[in-house]
C-alpha cells in the first residue's frame, strides 16, 4: 500500500489541492500545477533520477513560498526528508525581492546533493517556459536577466546531475550567457 506510486499520487494530490486557484503568469494563465508536476518530471525523465524523496519534493517544492502551507503540515504527511528538501529550496518571502535573488546565488552552492537536483529542474523548466513564451509584462530585458540571474545560481549547483546541467548550459549558451 506504501508503494512510491501510491505516494507520488498522495503527493500530486496534495501539491494540485494546495495550487488549484494558482495560474501561471503566461499568457494563457496556464495552471500552476503544471509547473511542480512538469519539474518532478524533468527529474525522473532527462535527469533519471528516480528517489521517491526528491521526486516528492519537486511536487511540492513551491506549496511553502506560494501557498498557505507551512513545513510542519509537510512534515507530518510526507516526513522530515521531504520537508527539509522543500525548505532548502523555498525562498524567505519576508525578504525584499532583491535580497532573496541574492540569497539564492549565496545559498546554492551549500545545498544538499537533493536540493540542488531540485533547483536545477525548476531552473531548467523556468527557463524553457521563458524560451516559450513572455509572462504578461515581461519585457525581453527583464528575460535576459533572469537568464543571467538563473545562470549565477545554476554555477553554485553544478557537479551534481550532468544531464541537467548540460541542457541549462546550452539554453545559457543560445543567450550568450557565460556559465
Ligand atoms: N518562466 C516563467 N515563470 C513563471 C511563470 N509563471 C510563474 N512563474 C514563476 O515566476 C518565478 C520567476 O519570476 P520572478 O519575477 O523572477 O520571481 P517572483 O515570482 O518571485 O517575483 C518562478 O518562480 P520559482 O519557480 O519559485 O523559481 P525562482 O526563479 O523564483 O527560483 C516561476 O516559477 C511563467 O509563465 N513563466
Ligand atoms: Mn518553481
Amino acid at each position: 500500500m506504501n508503494s512510491d506510486a501510491v505516494l507520488l499520487l498522495e503527493t500530486v494530490n496534495f501539491a494540485a489541492e494546495k495550487h488549484r486557484n494558482q495560474r501561471r503568469k503566461d499568457p494563457e494563465a496556464t495552471p500552476y500545477i503544471n509547473h511542480p508536476i512538469g519539474v518532478a518530471r524533468i527529474i525522473s525523465h532527462e535527469g533519471g533520477v528516480a528517489d521517491i524523496e526528491v521526486l516528492q519534493a519537486a511536487l511540492l517544492h513551491d506549496t511553502v513560498e506560494d501557498t498557505d502551507t507551512s513545513f510542519a503540515e509537510l512534515e507530518a504527511k510526507f516526513g522530515p526528508i521531504v520537508a527539509r528538501i522543500v525548505q532548502e529550496v523555498t525562498d524567505d518571502k519576508s525578504l525584499s525581492k532583491q535580497e532573496r535573488k541574492r540569497q539564492q546565488v549565496e545559498h546554492a552552492a551549500h545545498c544538499s546533493r537533493q536540493a540542488k537536483v531540485v533547483k536545477l529542474a525548476d531552473k531548467l523548466y523556468n527557463l524553457r517556459d521563458l524560451n516559450r513564451c513572455t509572462p504578461s509584462g515581461w519585457t525581453a530585458e527583464r528575460v535576459q536577466e533572469y537568464f543571467v540571474w538563473a545562470s549565477e545560481v545554476v554555477k553554485g549547483l553544478r557537479g551534481t546531475n550532468y544531464a541537467l546541467e548540460e541542457r541549462l548550459e546550452e539554453l545559457f549558451r543560445q543567450r550568450g550567457v557565460q556559465l
